[in-house]
């Protein structure tokens, strides 16, 4: 978990890169971090003004910022620098530096999530072996599956079911001593030990544990010393029989400049994958998630939500997120439309991206009660003319595809027919505001 200062700086930064400087000067540099507790920020403002601005304008930025950087959901709350200051005495204000002790302490990042359990993780087909593992590990530690290796995409849910066997085994057996680290921190508490000739407490600190959970260990990558000290705690745990789990975005024999030794020793346990969800467990997560902020949201616009990422929980979750944030901005309940407003110009790895003419084709036929065979071919009857028209728009518009591709797709048509097409139906929208609403409901549907 970063600390305030660390979390605040990285998200100013952000808001820097997507602010103009006078309004940025303006709202955001005069802001101090308060506290972070892992789940809200608490922010101190200047003044009532300042808080105003931040709530109605400023906050749904600041969460998205924070989804992107952290895995987890923070909620941004605001106090003002007076009610700060007339509290100095509480311990939260004493500046981080001055709580540290005189040697270095070792990464506490020990605390797990309380969040990620294996009661808030759905399970289905990309991930379903993985839970499997996960929760056998958490019942007999050290047994079966050692090391526990889960493999796979950004966001895709590999700390959360590391932390949830975590998180398990503490509930299980409240004296088990569980250790979860990035590798980065890892590699930070290595390098501090020596600097501070303590690699006596290191060692202490992480091989007197049940269990050590090691997260992104791709970027041992290139990390010779840490290799080599990561080498040696592996080997006293494992031959103690203490569960090691490790995450990596990729298959060990694919880490950069990974050791032989470790490449080997971490296929010894179990390597399993996880895959992007499916349509229904991209449903399922947002069902749990809207169940778990008590949100009320409308099958029909979960459905249309959850094609709107395909391959990253976490962003699925963060687009979720900004639909909530925008529906507490403008005071209105989240419906299809309200989350289509929202997220209308963010640039999400959507299948938008990669929509065929193949499926533009046959929403427009769908849509308009003609068959594709008509949209391809060449009646001029008015009720097909439109149609084919309309779908050759939407081709230009939502595809990279180019003309004379678009063209053929569109039973082998010129270039210029299709300029034609995009060009009328431009110049309609402008005027005809049933054809606006038509193309609208289209682009939806087209998710
Ligand atoms: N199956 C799932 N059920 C519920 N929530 C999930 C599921 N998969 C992922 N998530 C959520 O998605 C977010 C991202 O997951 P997580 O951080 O575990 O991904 P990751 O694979 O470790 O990503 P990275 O490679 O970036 O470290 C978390 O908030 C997590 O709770």
């Amino acid at each position: 978990m970063p600390d305030k200062e660390a979390l605040w700086s990285e998200l100013s930064e952000k808001f820097r890169a997507n602010t103009p400087k006078l309004s940025f000067e303006t709202w955001i540099e005069p802001v101090k971090p308060v506290n972070f507790d892992g789940s809200t920020l608490t922010l101190s403002l200047p003044s009532e003004l300042h808080r105003d601005y931040w709530e109605k304008q400023l906050a749904p930025n600041l969460i998205e910022y924070a989804f992107v950087l952290t895995k987890g959901n923070i909620e941004p709350k605001f106090v003002l620098d007076s009610d700060v200051k007339a509290s100095t005495d509480d311990k939260s204000d004493i500046p981080e530096a001055k709580k540290k002790p005189e040697s270095y302490a070792f990464s506490k990042e020990g605390h797990l999530n309380p969040h990620y359990t294996f009661d808030t993780f759905i399970i289905g087909k990309g991930n379903q072996m993985a839970h499997a593992a996960a929760l056998i590990v958490s019942e007999e530690p050290g047994k079966l599956y050692n090391p526990l290796f889960f493999y796979g995409g950004v966001g895709l849910g590999k700390t959360h079911l590391m932390q949830a066997i975590g998180n398990k085994l503490v509930a299980d057996r409240p004296d088990a001593k569980v250790k979860y680290v990035t590798s980065e921190a890892f590699t930070n508490d290595f390098i501090n030990a020596i600097q501070t000739n303590q690699t006596e407490e290191f060692r202490q600190e992480y091989r007197n544990v049940d269990i050590l959970m090691v997260d992104d260990i791709q970027f041992f990558a290139d990390k010779e010393a840490t290799q080599e000290e990561f080498f040696h705690t592996f080997n006293d745990l494992y031959n103690d029989d203490k569960q090691i789990v490790l995450t990596s975005d990729r298959v060990p024999q694919e880490i950069p400049k990974l050791q032989d030794r470790l490449v080997s020793r971490f296929a010894w346990g179990l390597p399993v994958d996880i895959t992007p969800p499916d349509l229904e467990t991209r449903i399922a997560i947002l069902q749990n998630k809207a169940e778990i902020d008590n949100l009320e949201i409308p099958s029909e616009t979960i459905n249309y939500i959850a094609n709107q990422v395909d391959s990253n929980v976490r962003e699925l979750e963060g687009v979720l997120s900004r639909v909530q944030a925008y529906s507490k901005l403008k005071g209105e309940p989240i419906t299809t439309d309200l989350a289509y407003e929202a997220l209308k110009g963010l640039k999400l790895e959507t299948k938008s991206h990669q929509l065929s003419i193949v499926d533009i084709q046959s929403k427009v036929a769908d849509y308009f009660h003609v068959s594709v065979n008509d949209l391809k071919g060449k009646k001029r009857l008015a009720s097909i003319v439109m149609p084919r028209q309309i779908a050759m728009y939407l081709a230009r518009e939502l595809t990279n595809n180019s003309l004379p591709k678009i063209g053929k797709e569109f039973g082998g048509k010129d270039h210029t027919t299709v300029i034609h097409a995009y060009e009328k139906i431009a110049e309609k929208i402008k005027i005809d505001t049933d054809l606006r609403k038509e193309i609208t409901d289209l682009k939806k549907g087209l998710g």
